[in-house]
């Protein structure tokens, strides 16, 4: 069978706190978050931009979360005021609601993995099979 992988890597800007943390990452601080978002699919698909089902998902409808706050991402923002409380803003849940919000904009044959990193040498990734 054919399989198609996309990679797309992207970064954002943002702010946050863990929340009841006994640390220094239950203050307010920023990071420069790095997303990697990998896609699968054994067919292509139209999308929201080309009416043709010549990809697997537009690499603008994976690359969402990189737009400025104001425009639906998470750019300069404060991640514990943008993300649903269900959500802690750990790298782990960052992940988590990167992919829950990216699975939306995808058609259901589409197999999703999402990596975040907030420092050069930590990543947490998050798929659901
Ligand atoms: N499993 C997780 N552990 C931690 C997370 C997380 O999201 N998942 N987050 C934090 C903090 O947000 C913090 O900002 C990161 O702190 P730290 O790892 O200490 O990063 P540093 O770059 O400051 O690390 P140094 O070792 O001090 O250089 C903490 N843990
Ligand atoms: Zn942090």
């Amino acid at each position: 069978m054919p399989k198609w992988k996309l990679v797309t890597e992207f970064s954002f800007d943002s702010a946050h706190y863990i929340k009841d943390y006994d640390g220094p990452c239950g203050r307010m601080h920023g990071h420069t978050y790095k997303v990697r978002i990998e896609v699968q699919a054994s067919k292509l698909s139209a999308s929201q931009y080309c009416p043709h089902p010549v990809m697997v998902a537009d690499f603008r409808t994976l690359r969402w979360a990189k737009q400025d706050v104001t425009k639906g991402g998470l750019d300069h923002c404060v991640l514990n005021e943008v993300m649903p409380p269900e959500y802690e803003t750990t790298a782990e849940m960052i992940a988590q609601y990167i992919y829950d919000e990216t699975k939306k904009r995808l058609t259901s044959d589409v197999k999703l993995k999402v990596a975040v990193s907030e420092t050069p040498n930590s990543w947490a990734e998050y798929e659901d099979d």
